[in-house]
């Protein structure tokens, strides 16, 4: 077996950690027996400079003609006030792509519960899936500037929410059975119109699901509060983007979250949930490991859960024997962190035979 994947380093520390994630796809699949031919483009800040624009034509149609696509991470200072930025490009993909589901998981392996900066006892068991909507809500809404006055317009139709709610409702499903809406329904039309859409669903289809609803700001404090009550969670575009940044510290690091953005077709979109890190950038010092979470999500939607579960079991080791970089308090590079699971997946496939 082939697959094709196409690699869109980007900047910052996007192409550090996309390093990494290319040579543990490499080895795993060694290790796996299929094969994996790469095509490497351009994406963000680095096409800005070297095409003007963000996301090219060809950049789009080798992504859609790929098996699944692994992203490091766009953005930087030095294009924050161009007219074309990187983000731009990130939403463009996602919204060609399709991948309207955005799923974040946040577990605590027992060897990072003193890693957070919340207490060990408070954070021990976590185990939580953030379903972020990806296409839709604000961050796709028209915008308009004047001199003095700005405004971005937040749109969800029913579809959109129903799409989302159900790849929720099936992740609880094949979870812990729990599933939390959040919104701000007090407030917002569109939350409103989320939980009402959420609420006829989770009745009608998922009769077995325990769903809760809770308003933002809420589920803010509740995640510091007891992170470990919760199970999935799903939310619009904005408020899982920055209660994904949120969960991140529960095992106390940003570096350390993936993600998996899907839709109805493949490819399917695979990130860290962290940025490009302009403040790391270019020092080896990022943490791998959400870019290595990514690949093993990358995987799965491969169907070869074998190799997955391989990336996974790899990580888990390093977590116990304490290996990690900077911001766990670890002395690994970038670099020698990944070399360092790479060492672990051989070695652990050697004490299989
Ligand atoms: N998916 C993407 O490509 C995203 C891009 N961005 C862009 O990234 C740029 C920087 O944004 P920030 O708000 O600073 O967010 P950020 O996530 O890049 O960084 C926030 C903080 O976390 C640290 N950090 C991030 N990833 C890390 C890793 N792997 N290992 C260790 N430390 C890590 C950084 O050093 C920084 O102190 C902006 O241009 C932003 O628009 C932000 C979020 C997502
Ligand atoms: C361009 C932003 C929406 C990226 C981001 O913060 C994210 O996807 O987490
Ligand atoms: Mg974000």
């Amino acid at each position: 077996m082939t697959y094709r994947i196409t690699l869109l380093p980007g900047d910052g520390i996007g192409p550090e950690i996309t390093a990494v994630a290319r040579a543990v796809l490499e080895h795993v699949a060694a290790l796996e027996g299929f094969r994996i031919e790469f095509a490497t483009c351009a994406f963000g800040g680095a096409s800005i400079d070297e095409f003007g624009e963000p996301l090219t034509e060809a950049t789009l149609k080798t992504c859609q003609a790929s098996d699944a696509i692994f992203l490091g991470a766009v953005g930087g200072p030095k294009w924050d006030r161009a007219d074309a930025r990187p983000e731009a490009g990130l939403l463009a993909l996602r919204k060609a792509l399709g991948v309207y589901a955005n799923l974040r998981p946040a577990a605590v392996h027992p060897a990072l519960a003193g890693k957070s900066p919340l207490r060990p006892d408070l954070v021990a068991g976590t185990d939580v899936l953030i379903v972020r909507e990806l296409t839709g809500g604000i961050y796709f809404g028209t915008r308009e500037r004047s001199a003095d006055s700005a405004s971005d317009k937040c749109t969800y139709s029913r579809g959109e929410i129903e799409r989302v709610a159900r790849i929720a409702f099936e992740q609880a499903r094949l979870r812990r059975g729990k599933l939390t809406s959040v919104d701000k329904a007090n407030v917002l039309e569109t939350s409103r119109l989320w939980r009402d859409v959420v609420t006829e669903m989770g009745a009608r289809d998922f009769p077995d699901i325990e769903l809760d609803h809770m308003y933002v700001d809420a589920a803010a404090m509740h995640m510091l509060r007891a992170p470990a009550s919760f199970d999935v969670i799903v939310t619009e575009n904005m408020f899982g983007d920055i209660l994904s940044d949120e969960a991140s510290m529960l095992p106390g690091s940003i570096g350390l979250l993936g993600s998996a953005s899907l839709g109805e077709n493949k490819p399917g979109l695979f990130e860290p949930i962290h940025g490009s890190a302009p403040d790391i950038a270019g020092q080896d010092k990022a943490n791998p490991f959400g870019a290595i979470e990514a690949v093993a999500q990358l995987l799965e939607s491969l169907g070869e859960t074998a190799a997955a579960g391989r990336i996974r079991d790899a990580i888990n080791t390093m977590h116990e024997a304490g290996e990690w970089t900077g911001d766990l308090g670890g002395s690994l590079s970038c670099s020698q962190a990944g070399v360092k699971l790479v060492e672990r997946l051989e070695a652990e496939a050697v004490a299989a035979e």
